[in-house]
């Protein structure tokens, strides 16, 4: 019911006016064939007795052909309102799903696949389960006005009649839910297997997986997944549908024989007197009025029924819990003088992951640079996500001047950073945007020039100029062909993509604190030790954060901490570092080795 409830009123929402000319046109819909079968009762009956009145046969008459014209015209205006309001709820719940994506400001739900999973769904439903949910409604009113129509139309002639067919209808209600119910739990059964068999598809036709899956040759085999995947689901549809079709050829059958014996015995009730000719027809009538209605009215109901299962997944994420709580008044949050601190910060990504951070503590001075060093899954890109606010430790704080992150605007703290995360986007728009994007107010103000600066700083900006149309060549793999002008964007290879991710955060210009997490993993070598320079140069004076397997280009940090599992190991200038001779001079030595001609490796023969 709160499915129902929040559906109508989200459709309410999107168009008042248009909900309530639905429900006129619907219960108009509903007494027409009401209005039909009893307007022909009285023509007969008025033809059939000697001496009709013209006058009152001419009014009947009038009252069939607006009862025909309305059953005619109504269905055709019913789908257009149904239409109409499923486009603008289609709109709302969009603009609404998103708006409440936006309100999750950590990271949490995005790296969670389950919620991945059910945002997916969300967006489905979100637009056609409310335009359902009204059909279903308004069917369930209007079958409700056609059935008690027809039965107080037979009250009226004969009670008898009306209770034979109230009751031959109770068994084709009560077959045709039981149906919907087990569609219902069919289609959650088959949901999972429907979701393999999207992954499949879409793999099969990834740019990303093509290379993978045809040097290995393995589109056979994931293809031979996606089938069987779908024959699965088939064969539930169909046992489903064998199912159906049983259960309404029995229906049908005993409709059929409850029509038969009863139509026989009205013929007969009017052979001897007791019926009237028209009261024959209004049995009719009403018989195959009150099936057809119920059989429209359960099919409504239980294709909106479906939706509303799906239409749970929206209503969670529109109304689901803030992921980070938000303190209600924010500190201000003063440029940055002093630094910024971890204490004792422990974190795991969930209570079943390990500890990713295991007591950090950790100091960013003000005005200095540092560099943070360690093996894979080590946790410098955990900790860069605990800086930016993502997400919120277990146990210590994040200080920022002294003031706990949990204490800020998020949004205020992420405008004091600048950032090139070791998964940078590469948004499939044009160059300017893709730079621009890192302050979007210089973008909307058409900051040419600003762009340009930022691409140069970067060493984007001559593969952006030989671009066929420059900054406003489109960077997407991606066909787009609107009014007939086929622009067809062009890939850049991954290490022009870096430099493109380095541009977007130097537009973001002066701020208080900058990140970059392997910022030069792609790139050749003359080009790394180009960007490098110009980031010593850039990080000089300023508050950074470089994370770089590379230990060449950490060197000359103000400061380098090494991180392993998850702790603070070492912590010192370089030369610090060297001289305790721990795990940073073992790696800074393997590496430098690595550029020796004749490297020596230990335990082996020269
Ligand atoms: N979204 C996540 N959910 C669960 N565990 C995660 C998630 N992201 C990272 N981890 C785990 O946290 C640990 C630290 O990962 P992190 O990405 O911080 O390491 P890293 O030092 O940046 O590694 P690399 O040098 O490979 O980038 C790893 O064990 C990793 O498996």
């Amino acid at each position: 019911m709160r499915g129902v409830a929040a559906a109508l009123a989200l459709a309410w929402r999107a168009g008042w006016y248009l909900l309530l000319g639905h429900g006129a046109c619907t219960l108009l819909q509903a007494v027409a064939p009401v209005a039909v079968t009893w307007l022909t009762k009285l023509v007969l009956d008025e033809i059939t007795v000697p001496g009709a009145e013209t006058a009152r046969l001419l009014l009947l008459g009038c009252g069939l052909a607006l009862s025909g014209a309305a059953t005619a015209l109504l269905p055709a205006a019913t789908q257009y309102l149904n239409s109409e309001i499923q486009r603008r709820v289609g709109l709302l719940s969009q603009d609404e799903l998103f708006a409440a994506v936006e309100r999750f400001v950590g990271l949490a739900r995005f790296e969670n696949p389950a919620f991945l999973d059910r945002l997916r769904l969300a967006q489905q439903s979100g637009g056609q389960t409310p335009a359902m949910v009204v059909a279903g409604v308004f069917a369930l009113g209007s079958g409700a006005v056609t059935v008690l129509g027809f039965l107080g139309s037979l009250l009226v002639v004969s009670p008898w009649m009306a209770a034979a067919v109230l009751l031959a209808a109770v068994p084709v209600l009560l077959a045709e839910l039981q149906l919907s119910r087990r569609r219902a739990a069919m289609m959650w059964r088959v949901g999972p297997v429907e979701r393999r068999e999207f992954f499949f598809r879409e793999l099969l036709s990834d740019v990303r997986a093509a290379k993978e899956l045809r040097l290995f040759g393995i589109s056979g085999y994931l293809r031979e997944r996606m089938t069987g995947e779908r024959r699965t689901a088939n064969a539930e549809h169909r046992r489903m549908d064998q199912r159906q079709l049983a259960v309404q050829t029995g229906l049908g059958l005993f409709s059929a024989a409850v029509a038969g014996v009863g139509l026989v015995w009205v013929v007969l009730a009017a052979a001897g007197g007791q019926l009237t000719v028209g009261d024959v027809s209004l049995f009719v009538g009403a018989v195959a009025g009150v099936q057809n209605a119920l059989v429209q009215l359960v099919r409504e109901v239980t294709l909106a029924h479906q939706q509303l299962l799906m239409f749970d997944h929206y209503l969670r994420v529109v109304d689901g819990e803030p992921d980070l709580p938000v303190a209600a008044r924010p500190r201000q949050l003063p440029p940055l003088r002093r630094g910024i601190e971890l204490r004792d910060v422990w974190f795991r990504y969930s209570p079943d992951h390990p500890w990713a951070l295991r007591g950090v503590d950790l100091v960013i001075p003000h005005g200095q640079s540092v560099a943070l060093v360690g093996r894979n899954g080590a946790g410098k890109s955990t900790l860069v996500k605990l800086l930016c606010r993502m997400y919120d430790p277990d146990r210590g704080a994040v200080l920022w001047d002294g003031v706990d992150l949990r204490d800020l605007d998020p949004a205020e703290l992420r405008r004091r950073i600048g950032a090139v995360f070791q998964d940078y986007m590469e948004y499939d728009l044009t160059a300017k945007e893709n730079i621009g994007l890192g302050d979007v107010d210089r973008l909307r103000a058409d900051d040419g020039a600003g762009i340009r600066a930022a691409a140069e700083r970067a060493g984007a900006h001559p593969i952006v100029a030989g671009l066929p149309r420059g900054y406003d060549t489109l960077l997407s793999r991606m066909f787009f062909d609107g009014d007939g002008d086929a622009d067809n964007g062009v890939p850049l290879s991954g290490g022009q993509w870096q430099r493109v991710a380095l541009a977007r955060a130097y537009l973001r210009g002066e701020r208080d604190l900058l990140i970059l997490d392997e910022p030069s993993s792609g790139l050749d070598a003359e080009a790394e030790y180009e960007i490098h320079t110009g980031l010593r140069e850039h990080r000089r004076g300023r508050t950074s954060l470089l994370i770089s397997h590379r230990l060449g280009a950490v060197r000359d940090a103000d400061r380098i901490v090494v991180l392993e599992e998850g702790r603070v190991v070492e912590n010192g200038d370089h030369a610090e570092l060297m001289a305790v001779d721990g795990a940073y001079a073992r790696l800074f030595g393997m590496q430098a080795r690595g550029y020796q001609p004749t490297a020596a490796v230990p335990g082996e023969e020269p």
